[in-house]
């Protein structure tokens, strides 16, 4: 049964501990570098949410066997031992998971194979152009199906040679860790440079590392050129385990610093490897205090006041900021977030949209959002626009003496199906 509205009534307290699921970002390229790989890799702790089961039906039309427990987070992957190899044409349709549909566009234009690669409605109106670009630089032959520079897309794969590659990082980096990924299956060593500044930098570490696990290297010239020497092919680890989602953790965390007592979140810890797990720092800079150790991160709510921030490093986790503006003395502006505007929907317009609902006052700049609080909040209708993210963060507004509607909770499927349980048990009416 879809649930099509949950309201959350005015939660007294929050305290608690909580354990994040498995990292959408690690999951689906440990999966897709799992398939590249030589030898038999199992994962653990893999997300059980919509974009990985895109990957998943996607690597198995590919004809890559895998057993994946019965929990779904535990998957045995029988590695090719190199490029994907199918000779009759596939549709792989791909949802909105970018993580899926950026990475298998590169890593298919290098391999035998006739694919189509499909998505969502909202998928069509997502770029890609800047990747295909780069990879039709590197030989190789993609054509629009719709849009050009966007999915639907048509890919007849053949060996790629590699050589000098440039591509754009304004966008999105996903185009980067896309071409990345696939640069081993080139045949000479390729050298990819960055036109323009790059966004979301701290999801190529995310890319550099999965790599280095499956005993690829890359040089890593201060973020401007990238070297994957040929002759290297990804070995599969025999174990990978899946970090908790940093982003995740963001709804959790903002809560303790909100309300808190004091919540817990297990599955991160200050080794971390994703760039989100810096939306801490952000909270600590709002009045919070954050205690860091290896497998987990525990916050004290604190009075919070507003800040004014860059948050182009922490570009999902910064949706939740906006939200924990409404109880921070003084306004919050979230800067160099452009890239809201291209993912799940219009972010920028639909977090100013929802949070104007509730009374608040919004500035919605061309890259940035400004938040001022207000002194009471009206009880709204929250619109999600199919994104995981709003839904998520605006479950925060119940922190308030005001209750909040959420329409369409169901949306956090991409990326956290059971949120709204999990966020519960945290919660003290
Ligand atoms: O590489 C990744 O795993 C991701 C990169 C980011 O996208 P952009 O690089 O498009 O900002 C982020 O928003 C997305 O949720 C996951
Ligand atoms: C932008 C996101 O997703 P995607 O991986 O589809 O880009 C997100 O999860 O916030």
């Amino acid at each position: 049964m879809t649930v099509e509205q949950l309201t959350l009534t005015p939660v007294t307290s929050i305290d608690g501990e909580v354990n994040v699921p498995g990292s959408k970002s690690l999951s689906n390229r440990a999966l897709l570098l799992a398939a590249l790989a030589e030898g038999t890799t199992t994962l653990t702790n893999l997300l059980d949410s919509d974009d990985i089961r895109h990957m998943l039906k996607a690597l198995t039309q590919l004809g890559v066997s895998y057993e994946l427990s019965e929990c779904k987070t535990e998957c045995t992957v029988q590695g090719l031992g190199g490029a994907f190899n199918h000779a009759e044409h596939l549709e792989l349709f791909l949802g909105n998971a970018g993580t899926a549909m950026r990475p298998l566009c590169a890593a298919l234009a290098a391999s035998s194979v006739n694919v189509t690669l499909t998505g969502e409605p909202r998928m069509e109106e997502r770029p890609i152009g800047d990747l295909v670009d780069a990879l039709l630089e590197a030989g190789a032959d993609i054509k629009y199906l719709k849009n050009e520079g966007y999915p639907p897309l048509h890919i007849a794969g053949k060996t790629l040679q590699g050589g000098k590659l440039s591509v754009d990082g304004s966008v999105s980096s996903q185009f980067l860790t896309a071409l990345l990924m696939s640069a081993p299956l080139f045949s000479e060593d390729t050298v990819i440079s960055i036109k323009g500044e790059l966004v979301s930098k701290p999801y190529i570490d995310i890319t550099l590392d999965t790599m280095a696990k499956f005993g690829v290297q890359v040089e890593n010239d201060n973020y401007q050129h990238f070297t994957i020497r040929a002759g290297q092919k990804y070995i599969a680890p025999s174990r990978f385990l899946v970090e908790g989602d940093a982003s995740s953790a963001s709804y959790f965390l903002a809560a303790g610093a909100i309300k808190g007592g004091s919540v817990k979140v297990t599955g991160i810890g200050k080794q971390s490897i994703q760039g989100d797990i810096r939306f801490a720092d952000v909270l600590e800079a709002m009045g919070a205090r954050v205690e860091w150790f290896d497998d987990c991160v525990v916050i004290h709510g604190a009075p919070l006041k507003g800040v004014d921030m860059d948050m182009n490093h922490i570009p999902d986790a910064a949706m939740t900021i906006a939200v924990a503006a409404l109880f921070a003395e003084g306004e919050t502006c979230i800067r160099n977030i452009y890239n809201w505007r291209v993912k799940e929907t219009d972010r920028l317009n639909a977090m100013a949209t929802e949070l104007r609902k509730l009374g608040v006052e919004v500035e919605e700049g061309h890259d940035f959002i400004r938040v001022t609080p207000a002194t009471s909040l009206k009880h709204a209708e929250i619109d999600t626009y199919n994104d995981h993210r709003i839904a998520m963060c605006f479950s925060l507004v119940s922190l308030s003496d005001t209750p909040v509607t959420i329409n369409d909770p169901g949306c956090t499927a991409k990326t956290f199906p059971d949120y709204f349980t999990r966020f519960a048990t945290i919660c003290h009416r």
